[in-house]
């Protein structure tokens, strides 16, 4: 296994929840990962954001790792949940907060 992917696999299975992104939470450089962002903050719930743009081998990395094609990345303990769009049709339908806490995340609003 290479170093990038050891390095995935750790951020993903030390924390609950990850966010791979272009950007930073504070200052998302592209409308997707910041939609993202909005969605998490909204839930409220906690989480790890990785910048890609940091790093081009994390960027083309984590597509590997997910044989997912895209950017932004969202991953619950250890696996992957999907992109901007699955997040999204998740969110409005009520399922990504029943999914964080069906797996023991607090979410915003909830006991
Ligand atoms: N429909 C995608 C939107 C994300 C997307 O199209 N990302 C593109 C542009 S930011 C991407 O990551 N391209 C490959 C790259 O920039 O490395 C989703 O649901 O996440
Ligand atoms: S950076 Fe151009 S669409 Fe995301």
């Amino acid at each position: 296994m290479s170093g990038i992917n050891e390095f995935i696999e750790n951020e993903v299975k030390t924390n609950d929840v990850v966010l791979f992104m272009k950007g930073t939470p504070q200052f998302p450089q592209c409308g997707f990962s910041g939609q993202v962002v909005q969605i998490l903050d909204y839930i409220g719930v906690d989480y790890k954001s990785v910048n890609v743009l940091a790093d081009a081998e994390i960027r083309q990395g984590i597509k590997e790792y997910s044989n997912w094609p895209t950017i932004p990345q969202l991953y619950l303990k250890g696996e992957f949940i999907g992109g901007c769009d699955i997040v999204r049709e998740m969110f409005q339908a009520g399922e990504l907060q029943q999914h964080f806490q069906e797996h023991g995340i607090s979410v915003r609003g909830a006991a």
